[in-house]
């Protein structure tokens, strides 16, 4: 599937976190935990250098828990900080700052040989369109938070954020938009609604997760749509009968695929399917 995106915006998104980057210690980047590596800018690297970064992975209650230890452990396995958060029911979000914390003790230790007085850690929240950057904020951040007001010499409206005496959060996440010359990733992003449904065409979308359903979750379709347990090839056949079960159908009997698409794309959108990756740490597909 081609799905158009506009360069542009990369550009400008990459311009605006660079320049806010210039005011953190520490990076913290959201990913999807049903799509990790897709759900990255693989800019971001190049971005932040070598600044602290952790990785969180949002939206755990929709993803396999699993693939979510694995992927946290690729991570750990390349030196880099991984967590895993559901914001929706507030799970997770304490070990955020932890992490984060520990992340910069080489920056505090050199502080401390230096002399300079310790003060407040900095930290962003980054990530792409639609990854869950409000909706932890808001969770993280509750009620008990004061706003330190702007910096000096800083840009107006940008509020720091107090995380306790140790850390200090901005408040206005950096979006860095998703990179995809690869096909696989469209479709990922596509999936989890990372993109407009305007751009996609929800069949295909549909296909692709009942393929991954196939290969890894069967129980799950069998269970949601009430199908029988029997050997079935290909995804067209699983979707079929999906269709037919569910009675998206034309005149004649004839499967209104459009339909059936829909219904699928929503259900594993709102986690009726279960826990799902889409992704996983050393599938060829995606790396
Ligand atoms: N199930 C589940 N849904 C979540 C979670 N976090 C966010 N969402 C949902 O994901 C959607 C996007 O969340 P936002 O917090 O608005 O994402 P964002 O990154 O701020 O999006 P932009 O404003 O487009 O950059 C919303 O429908 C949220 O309700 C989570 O932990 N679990």
């Amino acid at each position: 599937m081609d799905i158009q995106w506009y360069p542009g915006h990369m550009d400008k998104a990459q311009k605006e976190v660079q320049s806010k980057l210039k005011q953190v210690d520490v990076v913290i980047e959201l990913a999807d935990a049903r799509i990790p590596r897709s759900s990255r800018n693989p800019l971001l690297e190049t971005i932040i250098q070598d600044k602290p970064s952790v990785i969180v992975l949002t939206k755990a209650d929709l993803a396999d828990p699993k693939v979510t230890e694995e992927w946290k452990q690729y991570y750990r396995d390349q030196g880099i900080e991984a967590v895993d958060v559901d914001s929706k029911h507030k799970k997770g979000l304490h070990v955020i700052k932890e992490a984060a914390l520990q992340q910069t003790e080489r920056l505090q230790a050199r502080w401390k040989r230096k002399g300079i007085k310790p003060r407040a850690i900095r930290a962003m929240i980054i990530g792409i369109p639609n990854v869950g950057k409000s909706t932890l904020i808001n969770q993280w951040i509750g009620k008990k938070t004061a706003k330190i007001g702007d910096r000096p010499g800083i840009t107006k409206n940008q509020q720091w954020l107090k995380m306790g005496k140790e850390m200090d959060l901005l408040d206005t996440p950096g979006i860095l938009w998703p990179k995809f010359e690869d096909p696989y990733v469209g479709e990922r992003l596509a999936a989890t609604g990372a993109i407009k449904d305007e751009l996609l065409d929800l069949q295909d979308i549909a296909y692709f997760i009942i393929g991954i359903c196939q290969e890894y979750y069967p129980e799950k379709l069998l269970q949601r749509f009430g199908l029988e347990d029997k050997p079935r090839e290909t995804s067209l056949e699983w979707f079929e009968d999906i269709g037919r079960k569910r009675g998206a159908l034309l005149a004649g009997a004839e499967i209104d695929y459009e339909k059936a698409g829909e219904m699928v794309v929503r259900e594993f959108r709102g986690g009726l399917l279960g826990r799902i990756s889409l992704e996983r740490p050393y599938d060829e597909a995606s790396e």
